[in-house]
C-alpha cells in the first residue's frame, strides 16, 4: 500500500477559536486528517506530523530548513508523496523553497484554508483531499512542489495569495495553474520544472536578504538605511523593473557591494531587459550590475536569493540561476 506523509505547519487550516476571540492555530495534523470525509476510504496509508504550529507570518528560514530536512526523511523513508498544511500568508514562498531544496520526483503537496474549520464552509477538508489526491498522483511526479487551493493546482513558481478572504486567493497570473481537481482527481498540463535544487542548510537562516519595493516619489532613504543589515537585496521595481531616477546612483551603489536581484511590484510578468532607456530604468539597472528576477516577484526572488547566498554562490552563479526563470 503507497504511503503519503502529512506534515502541519499550522495556519488557519488548524485554527481554533479562542474565548477571547479570533482563532489561532492548534489542531494537529492527526485533527486535520479526522476532519476529511473520503479519505479514510482511499485505498493508501497516511502517516501525521505536527512540526510546527504556527500562523505563517512567524514562519521563518530556519522553520523551513527543518520543513525540508522532515519531508525529505518522508521521502527517503517510501512516502510516495508529502503533504504540507500551512497558513496561506506566506504559502508561496515555502513553495518555491521547498521546490529548491527538496530532490527527486516525488510531489510535495502544499495546501492550507481560508476559512477555520469552525467557519461555515470550511474549505480546509476540501483542500487536504485534494493536496492527498495529488500527491499520489503520477502525473504529479517531476512537477517540483505544488500549491493545492480551491482544485486547482499551482506551480512553486507562479502562484501567489491575491485576496485577503476569499477561497480563490490562489492565483497563478503569469501562466495559470498546472492542472484542477476534476471529479475528485487531479488533471494536469504539462509542464517542465526549473532544473535546480540548492541545500537547505542552517547557513540559510543565518542571512538576510531584504526586500525593498519601490514608491512612487521614493528618495532612497529606506533603502540606505537597510542595506548595511543586508547579504543581498531584492529591489521589488514599479512596473517593468524601475525605479525613480534619484535612486540610481544609490542603488549602483549598493550593487557593487552586494546582490541586488530587480524584480517588478506588478505581481505578474517579466522584468524587461532592452526596452526603457530613462534613468533608473531596467536598461540602465541592468547596465549598473542589478540581476534580472525573470518572471520571479519579488518575494519569491528573496527565496532564491537567500538559497543561492547561502550555498556560497558568486555573482554570476546567482545571475545563472536567476536567469533559468526566464
Ligand atoms: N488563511 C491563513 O492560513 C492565514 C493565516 N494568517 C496564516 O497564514 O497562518
Amino acid at each position: 500500500m503507497v504511503r503519503v506523509a502529512i506534515i502541519a505547519m499550522g495556519g488557519t487550516i488548524a485554527m481554533t477559536p479562542t474565548a477571547a476571540g479570533g482563532v489561532v492555530p492548534e489542531l494537529n495534523a492527526d485533527d486535520l486528517i479526522a476532519a476529511v470525509p473520503g479519505l479514510a476510504e482511499l485505498d493508501l496509508e497516511i502517516t501525521a506530523r505536527t512540526l510546527r504550529s504556527l500562523p505563517s507570518p512567524s514562519i521563518g528560514f530556519a522553520d523551513l530548513v527543518d520543513l525540508a530536512a522532515a519531508v525529505r526523511a518522508e521521502l527517503d523513508a517510501g512516502a510516495v508523496g508529502v503533504v504540507v498544511t500551512h497558513g496561506t500568508d506566506t504559502i508561496e514562498e515555502t513553495a518555491l523553497f521547498l521546490d529548491l531544496t527538496v530532490p527527486g520526483d516525488a510531489p510535495v503537496v502544499l495546501t492550507g484554508a481560508m476559512r477555520a474549520p469552525a467557519s461555515a464552509g470550511a474549505d480546509g477538508p476540501a483542500n487536504l483531499y485534494a493536496a492527498v489526491r495529488v500527491a499520489i498522483a503520477p502525473q504529479a511526479r517531476g512537477l517540483g512542489a505544488l500549491v493545492v487551493m480551491s482544485d486547482e493546482v499551482h506551480g512553486a513558481r507562479f502562484v501567489r495569495k491575491t485576496h485577503t478572504s476569499s477561497t480563490a486567493a490562489f492565483v497563478s497570473a503569469q501562466f495559470g495553474p498546472l492542472g484542477f481537481m476534476v471529479e475528485g482527481e487531479p488533471r494536469f498540463r504539462p509542464t517542465p520544472r526549473v532544473p535546480l535544487t540548492l541545500p537547505a542548510t542552517p547557513a540559510v537562516a543565518r542571512l538576510r536578504v531584504g526586500l525593498v519595493t519601490i514608491a512612487l516619489g521614493d528618495d532612497g532613504e529606506l533603502l540606505r538605511r537597510a542595506y548595511p543589515a543586508c547579504d543581498g537585496l531584492v529591489l521589488g521595481g514599479l512596473g517593468a523593473g524601475h525605479v525613480p531616477a534619484t535612486m540610481v546612483d544609490l542603488v549602483s551603489e549598493v550593487a557593487a557591494e552586494m546582490p541586488v536581484v530587480l524584480a517588478s511590484r506588478t505581481g505578474s510578468g517579466s522584468v524587461l531587459r532592452n526596452t526603457y532607456a530613462y534613468p533608473g530604468s531596467e536598461r540602465d539597472l541592468l547596465r549598473r550590475g542589478l540581476i534580472h528576477a525573470g518572471f520571479l516577484d519579488p518575494a519569491k526572488a528573496r527565496v532564491l536569493l537567500q538559497l543561492l547566498l547561502a550555498a556560497g554562490t558568486d555573482r554570476d552563479g546567482i545571475s545563472a540561476a536567476f536567469a533559468l526563470y526566464g
